[in-house]
């Protein structure tokens, strides 16, 4: 693989309008990973209406027909697993064990869609006329705009790309600009898979592209998974053209863990839910509540596995936690950290950049566990996205509901109990689109991914997320008998 990208339109590397040239950045040593061209707004117009043009014949395919060229295409994925684990290790410092299993989900997530291709299903409604039917008939939207973020930037563009051309319709790729070389290569692998030209296109760029993209209307729909402010500025940017957005944003999980919980389901749910692709999943256990009685015994054990993590090297077997993304983002862990400290707050495990050989470069944060906490610090409302879990401390059901639902965020939740009306209550009055009980964090693609209040609006995976990348025309339709 040549990890030097230009742009991918209409089946073709293409030359970008800028001529700037962006260097990916190895987060664990900073070294040069590879290179990507930087698109303008007229590059986004000229994928735009290459997927248009490609979309007519595309649409008119049989969805099983679509289903055997997006099978073709995970058979190619599949072929340089390795290689794209390699790479997607490089560009974002995940965990090689962690890269391989993207890939393997990325193709997943196409082939749950796949499942889908011969159950796009409309209605037929008898007519209050007589000598009448009502055809509801779902079609595809025409050309989905799909932005991802940087935390699994392979799965991500899967999640977006299967169901989009499954139902018909075309894409265009923004790939994150911090690891964007592994999605990238899926244009390769899309061309010796035979997926025709035109219908999964690739920009690359920063804001410009993003807006050029979400603003056209040329396009129907805008997929995006990043963070909530990008994605408020998204949705402004759609209102133009009134285009249907898909959010996939921000989050701020509680973790809760009660008197009566198995302890050591619940430390090790806990411990996974946190340091996971070292704290960035956006269903990450971003806070902890444990209740008062089983405080102790519990936090005795959880930071007895939180100190046997190792930090290191994302391509040995033996690491737990590799590097962060990048250096804004240990810059944003330690100001968080300082800040509860000063408000009373304290470090009982933690707590800084780690120091040694194998750390003298790159962007690295050790596990790092925060006693003392009030629900008013500024780091049990703010994302982390890093290895750092404030902890909290709670006496009732009604105490801890309410700081739970205390967050602008609305995504995952996790609570461990075996009271069965504590459970029942708790589906009911948390809020949030994503609950988890008695285990870490994991979607699935038959679920729905669906974040609540500022983490999302219209929800991604199974049934309901596909759903969002159809059009429904209703037909009144009178006949002579
Ligand atoms: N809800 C979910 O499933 C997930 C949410 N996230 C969230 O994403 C964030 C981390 O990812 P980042 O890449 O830093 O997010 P980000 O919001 O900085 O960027 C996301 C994407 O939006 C693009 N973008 C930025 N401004 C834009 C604009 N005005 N118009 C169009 N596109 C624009 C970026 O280039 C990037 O491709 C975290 O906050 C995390 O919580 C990450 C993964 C999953
Ligand atoms: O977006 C996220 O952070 C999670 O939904 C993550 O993305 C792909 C993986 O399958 C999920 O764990």
């Amino acid at each position: 693989m040549n990890n030097n990208y230009q742009l991918f339109i209409n089946g073709q590397w293409v030359t970008a309008g800028t001529g700037m040239i962006d260097e990916i950045v190895n987060p664990m040593n900073e070294t040069i990973v590879g290179t990507v061209e930087n698109g303008n707004a007229a590059d986004a117009v000229r994928a735009l209406q290459a997927a248009t043009a490609a979309q007519r014949s595309w649409r008119r395919l049989p969805p099983r027909s679509r289903a055997e060229h997006l099978r073709a295409f995970t058979a190619e994925i599949r072929k340089y697993q390795e290689e794209l684990a390699n790479l997607l290790t490089r560009e974002q410092g995940k965990l090689l064990k962690v890269a391989r299993f993207e890939v393997a989900v990325t193709c997943s997530f196409i082939e749950y869609a796949c499942e889908w291709a011969r159950h796009i299903e409309g209605d037929i409604l008898p007519s209050d006329h007589p000598d009448e039917q009502i055809w509801i008939h779902k079609v595809p939207k025409g050309v989905v705009v799909a932005i991802t973020a940087w935390n699994f930037p392979l799965a991500l563009a899967g999640r977006k790309i299967g169901p989009a051309l499954i139902t018909g319709n075309t894409v265009v790729l923004k790939p994150t600009p911090e690891a964007p070389l592994a999605t990238l290569e899926l244009c390769n692998l899309a061309k010796k898979a035979g997926l025709p030209d035109g219908i999964l296109n690739m920009v690359t760029g920063g804001v410009e592209v993003g807006k050029a993209l979400v603003e056209s209307p040329l396009t129907k729909m805008v997929t995006m998974t990043g963070s909530t402010p990008t994605g408020q500025a998204i949705f402004r940017s759609a209102a133009e053209n009134l285009t249907h957005v898909q959010l996939e944003l921000g989050g701020k999980a509680p973790c809760i863990v009660f008197a009566d919980a198995d302890l050591d389901l619940a430390v090790e749910g806990a411990l996974h839910s946190r340091f996971d692709n070292c704290g960035q999943v956006c269903t990450c256990n971003e806070r902890m509540y444990v209740q008062e009685d089983i405080y102790d015994e519990f936090m005795s054990r959880f930071l007895a596995r939180v100190r046997e993590l190792k930090v290191g090297d994302p391509m040995d077997a033996s690491t737990d936690i590799g590097p962060k993304m990048n250096l804004a983002g240990v810059e944003h862990l330690e100001q968080l950290v300082a800040e509860s400290v000063a408000a009373g707050a304290s470090v009982l495990t933690g707590g800084q950049r780690p120091h040694g050989p194998g750390f003298e470069r790159g962007y690295w944060f050790s596990p790092t566990i925060l006693g003392e906490v009030k629900q008013d610090m500024r780091i049990v409302h703010e994302e982390l996205f890093g290895p750092v879990l404030p902890v909290l401390k709670f006496e009732t059901f009604e105490e801890v509901i309410t700081y739970a639902n205390d967050s602008r965020y609305g995504l995952a939740a996790m609570v461990f109990t075996n009271d069965i009306n504590k459970i029942m209550r708790l589906q009911n009055e948390l809020e949030f689109g994503e609950i988890y009980i008695n285990r870490g964090h994991g979607e699935q693609h038959q679920g729905f991914h669906n974040g609540l209040k500022l983490s999302g609006t219209g929800g991604e995976d199974g049934r309901y997320g596909l759903e969002q990348y159809l059009e429904k025309k209703t037909s009144y339709i009178r006949f002579k008998t």
